[in-house]
């Protein structure tokens, strides 16, 4: 039973469910859930739609998921893909060779062609190329040919596009100026339709009349289509006085390259806008193979395999890394005085005041009260509770440290929990685990994808003379965890990407077990 488990078993349950949650994402998996080919009559299913295929097939991709997403097609349609690009971040294939992960890897006699580009996620003159190559490919296809494209996260930089009239220097500026005022990814895509060839639907309707499918991993709060990788084969409902009006609340107006202000307000009602508004997208499928809430869903299984009552708090988790990581020591706070609370549902004044703080930080009340329900279940089972999050916060950097947002959010909840301990508020008897990774198995410029921490990470801090805040204040969440065995969590590149994971297990226990 979960709930009699040692620190030990428990840790390894947290790091169990993270990499379960990975597994469901992987291209592979992915991949042929959604899309099935009957050899013998040459039909390929995609979901609901039947397509009849005789060597027919183009594939294009772009994205950091995209290399094992087009190994999947390949080992599908292989014999039927006539020719095929796609755009991949540099070093994706020599990483994944050196991983041993050779399913994320075509084939030597395969016919996609693997092109490298945008170092630090940013567009670049490779990624330029990729994408100049890629609307030749489209550009050339005929009614009688299937087009998959293979899109996830990473993917706008990948496909860098910009209109004839937009240098690619003046696009990498834009890019940087909007990057450092903090546009969020909404934002900053929406420029990116506005101004680029091949996004907001610029792609579909290039590759028109072929048949598009489009295999999407969504790596976007809420899995809007026209904003994963700038939606490249999707309607796209934005204006250019949209993105104008984007530059003034930005306070940036001023400093956008006047090629890309002229090029949006020629833009307004222009023919190439008018064909877009008006293209029939009847021969354009887009399908969500993967998200954050398929990850959230498998973590949610094995901790229930695992035998903890598990319960999904949020897919759509955003707001500020240290805040969610104090929020999720809150969370654990409540959970524990409920649990030790005489009567299901009494409204003791320290709940009353958590549920306040909790609900401030945005999680509704109607979250709090299933919350409440999976206590109660765990309480009367005996079983552990396992609570899972999902989505993507934010930093802002003011040190010089090496971290990423998720050991950010870890280091935040182990000083909160750390105080929480010292003060006995609540947490006595109770075995706590917090665990934050992101699915690609990289968290920010490091080797590692998160962390995970338990009363016992607090004291070894603590007999290791640490001061946790001083690695906070500088963003050095990774020196800080690689000082002990088993606090980061590391899975390599998993060649997938659907945003980030939280996993919360209390155990009621004695301390002996521990
Ligand atoms: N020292 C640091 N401490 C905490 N966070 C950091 C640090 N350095 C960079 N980051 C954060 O890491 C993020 C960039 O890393 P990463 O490449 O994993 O994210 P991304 O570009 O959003 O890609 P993806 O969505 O695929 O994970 C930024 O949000 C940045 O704020
Ligand atoms: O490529 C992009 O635009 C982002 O990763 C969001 O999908």
């Amino acid at each position: 039973m979960a709930n009699t488990q040692t620190n030990t078993a428990t840790h390894k349950h947290a790091t169990q469910m993270f990499d379960s949650a990975v597994s469901a994402v992987l291209p592979q998996h992915m991949i042929s859930e959604h899309v099935q080919f009957e050899a013998e009559n040459n039909i390929l299913t995609v979901d609901d739609r039947e397509y009849k295929v005789n060597k027919n097939v183009y594939v294009v991709g772009f994205g950091k998921a995209v290399c094992g997403m087009a190994r999947a097609v390949d080992n599908i349609l292989r014999n039927h893909i006539q020719a095929g690009i796609i755009s991949v971040p540099i070093g994706s294939v020599a990483s994944f060779k050196k991983a041993g992960k050779s399913e994320m890897i075509l084939t030597s006699d395969t016919k996609i062609n693997v092109l490298e580009g945008a170092k630090n996620n940013l567009p670049d003159d490779n990624s330029h190329q990729s994408a100049k190559a890629i609307h030749q490919l489209v550009s050339s296809l005929t009614a009688k040919d299937i087009l998959l494209v293979l899109i996830s996260g990473g993917g706008s930089a990948l496909l860098s596009s910009p209109s004839s009239s937009i240098s690619l220097e003046d696009e990498m500026k834009l890019t940087q100026i909007l990057s450092r005022r903090a546009a969020t990814i909404q934002q900053l895509n929406l420029v990116r339709k506005n101004i680029e060839i091949l996004k907001g639907g610029g792609l579909a309707i290039e590759a028109h009349p072929a048949k598009v499918i489009s295999l999407i991993l969504s790596d976007v709060i809420g899995d809007p289509l026209d904003t994963i990788a700038s939606g490249p084969t999707v309607p796209d409902p934005s204006t250019p006085k949209q993105c104008i009006n984007l530059f003034e609340e930005l306070k940036v107006l001023d400093h956008v390259p006047s090629s890309v202000i002229e090029h949006l307000q020629a833009l307004v009602n222009s023919p190439e806008k008018q064909a877009s508004e008006q293209h029939d997208w009847s021969h354009v499928q887009n399908v969500i193979v993967g998200s954050n809430t398929k990850a959230a869903l498998r973590a949610a299984k094995e901790a229930t395999d695992l035998g903890y009552v598990s319960y999904i708090l949020s897919t759509t988790l955003d707001g500020e890394a240290k805040e969610i990581g104090s929020l999720f020591v809150q969370l654990t706070e409540y959970i524990c005085l409920v649990y030790k609370s005489k009567h299901y549902g009494e409204r003791i004044p320290a709940l009353v005041e958590l549920e306040f703080e909790i609900i401030k930080k945005g999680i509704e009340k109607s979250s709090i009260n299933e919350l409440i329900k999976a206590i109660e279940m765990s309480r009367n089972s005996g079983l552990g509770l396992c609570v899972i999050s999902g989505g993507e916060t934010t930093v802002k950097i003011k040190g010089s440290g090496k971290g990423g947002r998720n050991q950010e959010m870890v280091l935040s909840s182990a000083i909160a929990y750390g105080k929480s301990l010292s003060s006995n508020r609540n947490l006595e008897h109770f075995n706590v685990h917090f665990l934050s990774a992101g699915t690609d198995g990289q968290d920010g410029p490091t080797e590692a994808a998160g962390a995970v921490i338990s009363a016992e990470f607090i004291k070894q801090a603590e007999d290791k003379g640490l001061d946790l805040q001083e690695y906070l204040d500088n963003n050095d969440s990774n020196t800080l965890f690689s000082m002990f065995t088993n606090a980061l969590v590391e899975t390599g590149f998993t060649g997938t990407n659907v945003m980030d994971l939280q996993i919360l297990l209390v155990n009621f226990t004695q301390l002996n077990n521990q």
